[in-house]
């Protein structure tokens, strides 16, 4: 299903394709249930790029029981159930699994299949399942109708064990791996990274390292760059990746430069973390970003024309300042600061009465990135 943005001078007009199921969300600490929230990384994405005044159009499955309202309609498969993750904050360490929380998959939808995706070409695409439901002939096929295509590694390398649990294999072991050479941006947060060799893929596709509370850091054939991050006051780390990818991605259908772009996965990966579940930013704040991308997109574009394909890697002079503006921009008032930090997220979700305006309450136990 396509999403309608009025066009303005400032909406792009690339065309973006996600792909990935919504799925529900329950995020446990201490043995209780603390909030119930539509997840999935198509949701954050879907949530930022909206944000961004990005149009796109959405693959995603669900059973009958999907329990959120959305503005892109899913495909309701009659004989599945929605995908269900569970988040435990308090269950340790384990090696083979994601550092800060503890994730098992309780009920799985369907894969998507190639069959489920439009028969068109885009722009860009956006492989990012979360529970296995990406296929290697889904991949390839959104790599035959999209020009770039972008993905988040957990769509590639999360097995789940017989209580769901997630596991990660190694990227080589995948059955993903002969399709690097045909994506543009390969996505993994640091603790995704040990699965894979980035020296070798980083002659394939450009890879982005996600460094929590850090920021990132941009691989590509010929170098390296890091990438500042934004301060914020972590409650929940659910969702940063995802939304840090839907401000890259939605920077670059601007028209921003790979380093600029990735600043502003920076800060959508800042505010979701300021939130349990699904944020709702404040729209005097997103309207100033717009405006903040529109005068950097300016400002580039006299810098790039006057050089080659390579130098949209290159951090271009102004990004530090760039950086300043959109830092600036969470200031935007003293109201919109009282909103976002009041803000529990979008309204549908449920989070439970105790837990409701703590803001020092963080689900991190195992594993504090706001420290
Ligand atoms: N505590 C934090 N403070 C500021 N920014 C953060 C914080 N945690 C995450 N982010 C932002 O979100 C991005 C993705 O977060 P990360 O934790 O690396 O990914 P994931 O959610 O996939 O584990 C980071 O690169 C960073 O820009
Ligand atoms: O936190 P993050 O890694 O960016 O992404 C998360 C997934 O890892 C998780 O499986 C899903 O249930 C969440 O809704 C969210 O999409």
């Amino acid at each position: 299903m396509v999403t309608t943005i009025p066009q303005t001078p400032n909406t792009p007009i690339q065309s973006v394709l996600i792909v990935g199921n919504y799925c529900h969300d329950v995020l446990l600490q201490g043995g209780a249930v603390v909030a119930e929230t539509l997840g999935g990384a198509a949701s954050f994405i879907s949530n930022v790029l909206t944000g961004l005044s990005v149009s796109f159009h959405l693959t995603s499955k669900v059973g009958v029981d999907f329990k959120y309202p959305v503005n892109h309609d899913p495909i309701v498969v009659p004989t599945s159930k929605t995908t269900v993750f569970h988040a435990y904050f308090d269950q340790g360490y384990s090696v083979n699994a994601h550092q800060d929380r503890v994730l098992k998959r309780i009920e799985v939808c369907d894969p998507i299949n190639p069959s489920d995706l439009p028969d068109r070409k885009f722009d860009f695409g956006m492989a990012v399942g979360v529970g296995g439901e990406i296929l290697p002939e889904t991949l390839e096929r959104m790599v035959e109708i999209c020009d770039a295509v972008f993905v988040d590694i957990q769509a590639l390398i999360r097995a789940f064990d017989e209580n769901g649990t997630v596991k990660l294999v190694r990227l080589k072991e995948s059955g993903f791996y002969h399709l690097l050479p045909r994506l543009k941006f390969l996505k993994a947060s640091s603790d995704e990274a040990l699965f894979m060799e980035v020296e070798e893929v980083r002659q394939w596709c450009c890879v982005v390292v996600t460094h929590g509370k850090d920021g990132c850091e941009v691989y590509w054939k010929d170098g390296e760059m890091k990438i500042a991050p934004f301060g914020a006051n972590q409650i929940d780390p659910t969702g940063a990746g995802d939304s840090f990818l839907g401000g890259f991605v939605g920077g670059l259908v601007h028209g921003l430069v790979v380093p600029d772009a990735a600043l502003v996965g920076n800060f959508f990966g800042s505010l979701t973390v300021a939130h349990i579940g699904l944020p709702k930013f404040d729209l005097r704040l997103l309207q100033r970003i717009k405006e903040e991308v529109q005068t950097r997109k300016v400002q580039c574009t006299c810098w790039l024309e006057r050089r080659d394909d390579e130098v949209s890697f290159t951090k271009p002079a102004g990004h530090d300042e760039f950086h300043a503006s959109l830092s600036s921009s969470k200031l935007v008032s003293a109201e919109c600061r009282r909103d976002l930090s009041r803000s529990p997220g979008s309204v549908e979700q449920v989070i439970r009465p105790q837990y409701k305006g703590q803001q020092k309450f963080l689900l991190n136990s195992v594993y504090d990135k706001s420290n």
